[in-house]
C-alpha cells in the first residue's frame, strides 16, 4: 500500500535507460506520464492513467506543459573556476597561467573558498545538474568547505583534493606525502557520507611527478571504491611537455596507467588527441572520456574524435569544464557537441536529441558507476529530475507550445534552452531548486 508521502509526478517524461549509440529507439517517451516517488525513490512509472489507477491515494504534482528529464550529470567541472568563466581566446597553458591559477590560489583562504563553493553550487544546481564529478581545489580547507556546502545543497558530489607538485605556482604545489595524508583524511571524512563520494585527483601529468601519481595510486589501492579523475590529451603543447617529462612512458595515458590509476571508476577529461593504443586501454578498463565541447571550442583544443571512441568501445560522457567551459548548462554542451560533430563531416557522429539526452544523463551515471542509483527514471532509481518549463512568452515556450511531439520539444530544449528554462530540480526526491 502506498504511504501517505507518495507523490505522483504527472508530466511529459523522457529518458534514455539504454544507450542510443547501441540500440535504436532508446529514447523512452511518455507524453502524459506518471512517476510515483516514495521516500525519494521511483516506485512505479508509466502512463499517468495507469499509475494513478494503481496508486489512487498518492498526492499528484502536476508538471504538464514542460518536459521532465533525469537530472543532468556533469562529469567534468571545476569548482574553483566559477568566478573566472569567460577567459576567451587563450590556449590551455596560457589560460591556466593567466586566468585559472591566480584565482585557484585565492582558495587558500577558507572563507573565500566557501563563497566560491556557494557560487559554484548555485550555478550548477540551477542549471539542472543533480550529480557532478567536481574537480576540487588544491587546499584541504577549501575541500571541507566544498563538501559541507554540497551537503547543504543536497548535490550528489564526487570530488577530491587536486594535487600537483610542479610547473604550476608554488602556492599550489604539495608533496607526495602530504597529498597522500590529506587525501586519506578527506576520504575518511567524506567518502560515502550522505551523497558525497571521493575522487582522487592529480591535476594532470604535466604538473604531477611520478611521486605524486604513486601517492594517488596508493590511495586508490587502499580505498578501492573511490573514483579517479584527471585531464588527458587536451592540447598539443601540453602533450609535448608530458612526453618530455615522462620519457619512458608509452604515451600520456601510460603516465596514469603505470601508477594504477586507469580503471572502471576513472574519468579522464578531454582526450581530444588520443592514440589508438590509449583508446584500446581505456576501452579494456571501461575508463570514461569526459567530452567538454564548449571548453574545447573556447580554448581551441580541437575536435573530439567521438567516432574513434565509439569504435574502440570507450565510454563517453559530457562535462561543462567550467571555467575553461562557458557555463553550467549541459543543454549547451549537448548542442555544442552536436555542432562540432556536424562540422567534422564524414568523421563526425550525427547526434540526435536522444544521444544528447543520454550523454547528459545516463552516460554520466555509468561513468561514475552510479547507474543503479541515478541517470534515468527506471523503477528503483532515485528521483533526480529536472523540469524544463520555459517562462511564458519566451522563445522556447513558443516552440514547446507548437512542437508536434515530445521528441521535437527535446530537440528545441537542446537547441535553445538555458538555465532560465529550468523551473524545478529534485535530488533524491528533495526539491533543491525552484525558479524564483
Ligand atoms: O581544461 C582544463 N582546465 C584546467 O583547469 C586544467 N588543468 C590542467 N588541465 C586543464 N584543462
Ligand atoms: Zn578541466
Amino acid at each position: 500500500m502506498p504511504s501517505p508521502t507518495a507523490t505522483l509526478y504527472r508530466a511529459t517524461v523522457l529518458h534514455t535507460p539504454d544507450s542510443p549509440f547501441l540500440k535504436a529507439d532508446a529514447l523512452q517517451v511518455q507524453s502524459d506520464g506518471g512517476l510515483l516517488v516514495e521516500s525519494g525513490v521511483i516506485r512505479a512509472s508509466g502512463s499517468y492513467g495507469d499509475v494513478r489507477a494503481a496508486w489512487p491515494d498518492a498526492t499528484v504534482t502536476d508538471l504538464r506543459g514542460g518536459l521532465l528529464l533525469p537530472g543532468f550529470i556533469d562529469t567534468h567541472v571545476h569548482y574553483p573556476q566559477v568566478r573566472v568563466i569567460g577567459g576567451l581566446g587563450l590556449p590551455l597553458l596560457d589560460w591556466l597561467g593567466q586566468c585559472a591559477l591566480p584565482e585557484e590560489v585565492r582558495l587558500s583562504g577558507d572563507s573565500y573558498a566557501r563563497g566560491v563553493a556557494r557560487d559554484f553550487l548555485g550555478g550548477l544546481i540551477s542549471a539542472g545538474t543533480t550529480t557532478a564529478l567536481v574537480f576540487g581545489a588544491h587546499f584541504q580547507g577549501a575541500m571541507h568547505a566544498f563538501f559541507e556546502e554540497a551537503a547543504r545543497r543536497g548535490l550528489r558530489a564526487v570530488s577530491g583534493l587536486v594535487v600537483s607538485d610542479r610547473l604550476l605556482r608554488d602556492e599550489l604545489h604539495t608533496t607526495p606525502q602530504r597529498a597522500y595524508d590529506e587525501g586519506k583524511a578527506l576520504i575518511e571524512r567524506w567518502h560515502g557520507v550522505g551523497r558525497a563520494l571521493y575522487a582522487v585527483t592529480p591535476r594532470f601529468s604535466l604538473s604531477a611527478s611520478e611521486g605524486i601519481l604513486d601517492a594517488c595510486g596508493a590511495l586508490m589501492r587502499e580505498f578501492p571504491d573511490v573514483r579517479f579523475t584527471s585531464h588527458i590529451n587536451e592540447n598539443g603543447r601540453e602533450i609535448e611537455v608530458v612526453r618530455e617529462l615522462f620519457p619512458s612512458a608509452r604515451d600520456y595515458l601510460d603516465t596514469y596507467e603505470r601508477a594504477g590509476l586507469v580503471g572502471r571508476r576513472s574519468v579522464l577529461a578531454h582526450n581530444v588527441h588520443p592514440s589508438d593504443r590509449e583508446l584500446g586501454v581505456m576501452a579494456d578498463h571501461r575508463c570514461t572520456a569526459a567530452h567538454c565541447p564548449c571548453s574545447n571550442s573556447a580554448l581551441g583544443s580541437g575536435f573530439f574524435p567521438l567516432r574513434r571512441h565509439l569504435d574502440a568501445g570507450v565510454p563517453v560522457s559530457l562535462g561543462s569544464d567550467v571555467g575553461g567551459g562557458t557555463g553550467f548548462s549541459l543543454l549547451k554542451e549537448g548542442l555544442q557537441a552536436h555542432f562540432m560533430q556536424n562540422l567534422m563531416g564524414a568523421e563526425g557522429v550525427a547526434l540526435s536529441p536522444a544521444h544528447l539526452l543520454y550523454l547528459a544523463t545516463r552516460a554520466g551515471a555509468q561513468a561514475l558507476d552510479l547507474q543503479d542509483l541515478t541517470g534515468d527514471f527506471s523503477v528503483g532509481r532515485q528521483f533526480d529530475a529536472v523540469h524544463l518549463q520555459p517562462a511564458p512568452g519566451t522563445t522556447l515556450d513558443t516552440v514547446f507550445r507548437h512542437a508536434d511531439s515530445p521528441e521535437r520539444a527535446l530537440a528545441a530544449a537542446f537547441a535553445t534552452g538555458t538555465p532560465a528554462d529550468v523551473a524545478r530540480v529534485w535530488i533524491g526526491g528533495d526539491e533543491v531548486h525552484r525558479r524564483g
